[in-house]
């Protein structure tokens, strides 16, 4: 609990009395007041049991606005309720989120449990059947099975899309993506030219597994961040390839959205799995799918100029 800065009753009224102010004047004085004592508390107070006499005569309802003792907002200065907040935002146009911690190691040892005994080789969606193509990427996929645990990871998912696209976007069934020596998969965009209604809007590239060299999540079309604090998570090193490579570093997860605010296809979240050089590499698809998306018109017209 952090510390809140608490202004005595008894006091007060005896400060306005003596003051015998008007009590817009003495509202001021006292709101001055508590300021302060908020501000060298190093706190945000919320006092509500304010005199409310004294507010309505000042034309306040500074009830709501004030509360003391309990409540406060802002940075916690203790360390046991220290605040983390673990999104950053990495690129505005495309939306692109780096969230660390997004899944916990107890959600992990369940997801890889879950996983067990389902992999097969993963497929490719360049036509409408899904074929296995090692030219274009070379891993393994297990569908899992829905219970609380993926549940919650969905919803978590959900809530940081901001529930866009109304109460129909959902997630698609989590899939873990195993990659060993030489797993990888080629330059390609998770939203689907070829659909007419519904479609990927947004996705989540969470790390499980991330003891290997290489299999970073490139995308060649975004910038290299300018803050040399990025490369704790970007590969700030690599030379071989164009763009921003987000290392796969275990439970943290990369968000982005797929489509532009007017829902036509983004051109600039192309990426790929880059190829494992050494040890393993588990990876979670998160994918919302809202069903009501339609492209916009001249659409098709545009992917035709854009070459795809
Ligand atoms: O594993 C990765 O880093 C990316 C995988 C990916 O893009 C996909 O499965 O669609
Ligand atoms: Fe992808």
């Amino acid at each position: 609990m952090s510390k809140s800065a608490c202004v005595p009753m008894h006091l007060v009224r005896r400060l306005l009395s003596e003051l015998r102010l008007a009590p817009t004047i003495a509202v001021g004085i006292l709101a001055a007041i508590i300021g302060m004592v908020s501000i060298s508390s190093g706190n945000w107070v919320l006092i509500r049991h304010f005199p409310s006499g004294w507010a309505r005569a000042a034309g306040l309802d500074l009830g709501v606005l004030f509360s003391c003792p309990t409540t406060s907002i802002g940075p916690s200065s203790t360390s046991q309720h220290r605040a983390s907040a673990d999104i950053q935002v990495f690129s505005l146009d495309p939306l692109v989120l780096y969230i660390h911690n997004f899944v916990s190691q107890d959600e992990i040892s369940h997801l890889l449990n879950a996983s067990v005994g389902k992999f097969e080789p993963s497929r490719v969606w360049w036509g409408a059947d899904g074929e296995i193509d090692p030219q274009s990427r070379i891993s393994d996929t297990a569908i899992l099975d829905s219970d609380d645990v993926t549940e919650q990871i969905k919803q978590r998912a959900l809530r940081i899309q901001g529930w866009k696209g109304g109460k129909s976007t959902y997630s698609q069934p989590l899939r873990a993506q195993r990659y060993g020596v030489g797993g990888f998969y080629t330059f390609h965009y998770d939203w689907d030219k070829a659909v007419k209604r519904g479609n990927r809007v947004a996705t989540l590239m969470v790390y499980l597994v991330g003891n290997c060299s290489g299999g970073g999540t490139n995308f060649p079309e975004l910038q290299r961040p300018d803050d040399a604090r990025w490369c704790e998570v970007v590969d700030c090193d690599d030379g071989d390839y164009e763009g921003v490579t987000f290392k796969p570093t275990v439970g943290a997860a990369v968000y982005w959205e797929n489509m532009h605010p007017n829902g036509s296809f983004h051109m600039g979240v192309e990426h790929a799995a880059l190829p494992v050089k050494s040890g393993e590499k588990v990876g979670l698809n998160i994918w919302l799918w809202d069903p009501e998306w339609t492209p916009p018109p001249g659409e098709a017209e545009r992917l035709i100029g854009a070459g795809l």
